[in-house]
């Protein structure tokens, strides 16, 4: 049973215009800050979500518009991972502090879980966003595997 998984049969195109969400812990929000402001022309072509203070944070500081979610110990982190689920968020930049002890560590857990399942591109750090902001495939429409939802329930549901 614990072998079961998904087939990566399905397949996903992320558009052009990316759907990008912004998370950064306390510890590391300047971090995240000053990243953003580095890209802010490039991340300006694209639609902006984040955890409720992040996304202030970095509307406030760089006048970009950033969709605030909930705030992540609040729920935010989980809304993040519902649209990554329901095929709405295209790459997630979420600066993890690894020094913080956390207090909502399942709700980070559950959320890194969801875009490692459904292949969404994720930055922990500042480097690996500049490699994934830089990427080739940022303004162009990308075709990805994805795991196959609907042959997963009917492989449960068979008489
Ligand atoms: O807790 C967070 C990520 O786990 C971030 O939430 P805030 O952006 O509201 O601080």
């Amino acid at each position: 049973m614990s072998e079961q998984r998904p087939t990566r049969q399905a397949h996903r195109t992320l558009p052009k215009r990316k759907r990008i969400a912004l998370i950064a812990h306390d510890g590391k929000k300047d971090e995240l800050l000053e990243w953003v402001d580095r890209w802010r022309n490039t991340l300006g072509q694209h639609d902006l979500v984040g955890t409720g203070t992040t996304a202030r944070r970095v509307a406030q500081a760089l006048g970009l518009t950033v969709e605030g979610l909930m705030s992540g110990p609040l729920g935010g982190d989980q809304q993040i991972g519902a649209r990554i689920t329901e095929q709405r968020l295209d790459l997630l930049v979420f600066f993890w502090d690894p020094f913080a002890p956390m207090p909502h560590d399942p709700d980070v857990k559950a959320l890194l879980r969801l875009a490692a399942l459904w292949n969404i591109p994720v930055a922990c750090n500042a480097a690996s966003a500049d490699f994934l902001i830089s990427s080739p495939y940022l303004a162009e429409e990308y075709r990805m595997a994805i795991p196959d939802a609907g042959d997963w329930v009917a492989a449960r549901t068979q008489p």
